[in-house]
C-alpha cells in the first residue's frame, strides 16, 4: 500500500479525560485511485504488554482474575481470567511487563521472551499489544501479587495445568482474547 492513500482533513477530540477519544475525518485513496471522505473515532489508551508464565516441569501457567467493569453486562458477570498485562506508561514493553508481572502476579522473572505483537481491536482501539512469556517456579514468587489497591485493582493469582486452562477456553470460562492467544501459544510450542 503506498504511502500517499491518507490525506487527514480534521481532527476533533471527542474526550480527553483518562483516555483519549478523538475523531478524524480524512481522504481515503481507494485501490481504483478515486478519493473517498471517511470519519472514524479512534480510543487511544497507548500500548500495553501482557505475558503468560509457564513451568515446563509441571505443565502449569500463572493466570489472574479481575473485575473488568466494560465487559460486565455485556454477557458476563465482569470476573475476567487473563494474563498479567499493563500499560506501558512510555516504558519499554520488556521493562514494564517484568514490572507488571511483579505487581499483578507476585512473581519475579528474570528473562522474558517476546512472542508476537498485535493489534487488538484495529478497528476502533489505537493499542498495539506485546506478547510475552517466561518460566516461573516456586523460588520466583516475591510477594502475594495482587496490584495496585489504590488504583483500584483487586487481582486474584491463579495457578492451572494447561490442560485445565485450555477447557476452561472451550467452555468459555476463559473469554480474554490475549490469554486465548498466549494459551495457545503454549500448547503449540511450549509445553
Ligand atoms: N480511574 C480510572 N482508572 C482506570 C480507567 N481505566 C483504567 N483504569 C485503571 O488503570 C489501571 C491500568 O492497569 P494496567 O494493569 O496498567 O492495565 P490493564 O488494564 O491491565 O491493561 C492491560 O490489559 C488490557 C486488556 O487486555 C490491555 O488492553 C492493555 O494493553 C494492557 O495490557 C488499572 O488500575 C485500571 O483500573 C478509568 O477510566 N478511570
Ligand atoms: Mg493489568
Amino acid at each position: 500500500m503506498p504511502d500517499d492513500h491518507i490525506r487527514i482533513h480534521q481532527v476533533e477530540t471527542l474526550s480527553d479525560d483518562w483516555f483519549l477519544l478523538k475523531k478524524t475525518t480524512f481522504d481515503y485513496r481507494r485501490r481504483d485511485g478515486s478519493w473517498q471522505r471517511q470519519t472514524r473515532e479512534t480510543y487511544d489508551r497507548g500500548n500495553g504488554a501482557t505475558i503468560l508464565l509457564y513451568n515446563r516441569a509441571r505443565r502449569t501457567v500463572l493466570l489472574v482474575r479481575q473485575f473488568r467493569f466494560p465487559t460486565y453486562g455485556n454477557g458476563h458477570d465482569g470476573f475476567l481470567i487473563e494474563t498479567a498485562a499493563g500499560l506501558l506508561d512510555r516504558a519499554s514493553p520488556e521493562e514494564r511487563i517484568k514490572a507488571e508481572v511483579e505487581e499483578e502476579t507476585g512473581y519475579r522473572v528474570g528473562e522474558v521472551r517476546k512472542v508476537f505483537e498485535a493489534f487488538m481491536s484495529p478497528g476502533s482501539v489505537t493499542e498495539r499489544l506485546y506478547f510475552f512469556v517466561a518460566e516461573y517456579d516456586a523460588a520466583s514468587r516475591a510477594s502475594e501479587g495482587g496490584g495496585i489497591a489504590e488504583e483500584g485493582e483487586d487481582i486474584e493469582v491463579l495457578e492451572l495445568p494447561l490442560e485445565r486452562a485450555l477447557q476452561m477456553i472451550a467452555s468459555g470460562e476463559i473469554a480474554d482474547g490475549k490469554t486465548i492467544m498466549l494459551l495457545q501459544y503454549a500448547a503449540l510450542h511450549l509445553l
